[in-house]
């Protein structure tokens, strides 16, 4: 997969040279490209912004920049390929891992990260004359900028890209995708050493019984999910919920 990321703080993502995605990079799985968009302003002081029609608050970035850029990063496809423009804002729609698991098999992403207000409407309306455009969240909240939605959101689909995960992480992900767990939170976690200030890791972890451990986990990740995400069980019939107690 190719992601581009446009944005004013390229160093924002120096994260993604590290560790899992690093190592995906240098094997070459993964081809992250980042753009500084003031590479494509042509004044004195690189302005990429200005003040909004209609008056109110802060700032709007400019058009122009982002066309030429969308244009400079977009054109270069494979035999005329075209990506799909991820615009990161607190009005997209929910970035959920079902989404993320659609954008995993996409070939090209772009991420154009904005800042201050927003950007010019007018850029994800032309582009879209070009390539598939989403607005997407990553939750009920406001941010300074698209960066760090943009790292969210690489972060978890490249994590679904084949041999990106090592085969002991990628045996969890699936456990928790479609097996007995899935869509349900995770529960308490324990390692060594079994009794901690005078806290025990619960018996049962340590006795062996698979089965017993299994039911134990589940049983915890339904808790979790009643106290924390309700909701997340209104996804499961009584019959989901019978078979499930089947399958651990
Ligand atoms: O709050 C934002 C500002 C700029 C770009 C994105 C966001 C955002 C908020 C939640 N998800 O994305």
């Amino acid at each position: 997969m190719r992601i581009d990321i446009i944005t004013i703080f390229p160093e924002y993502f120096s994260p993604l040279e590290l560790s899992l995605i690093g190592k995906a990079r240098a094997s070459g799985l993964l081809d992250i490209r980042l753009h500084d968009l003031r590479s494509w302003t042509h004044d004195r002081h690189n302005t990429v912004d200005d003040t909004p029609y209609g008056g109110g608050p802060g700032m709007v970035m400019k058009p122009e920049p982002w066309g030429e850029a969308l244009d400079a990063v977009t054109g270069g496809g494979e035999e005329g390929a075209t990506p799909r423009l991820i615009v990161p804002a607190p009005s997209g729609l929910p970035f959920t891992q079902q989404r993320a698991d659609r954008l995993a098999a996409e070939p090209w992403l772009v991420f154009a990260c904005g800042r201050y207000e927003g950007i010019d409407s007018r850029v994800a309306e032309d582009a879209a004359g070009r390539m598939p455009v989403e607005h997407l969240s990553i939750g009920d909240y406001v941010l300074a900028g698209g960066e760090s939605a943009t790292l969210v959101m690489v972060e978890t689909v490249s994590r679904l890209l084949p041999g990106v995960l090592g085969n002991a992480e990628s045996a969890v992900q699936d456990s928790f995708a479609t097996g007995a767990m899935a869509h349900l939170l995770e529960g308490p976690v324990y390692t060594k050493p079994p009794v901690w200030r005078d806290r025990e890791v619960p018996p049962v972890l340590l006795s062996g019984n698979h089965g017993a451990v299994d039911r134990w986990r589940r049983d915890q990740a339904l808790r979790a999910t009643a106290r924390n995400r309700p909701e997340l069980l209104d996804r499961f019939t009584d019959d989901d919920l019978d078979r499930r107690d089947q399958e651990v």
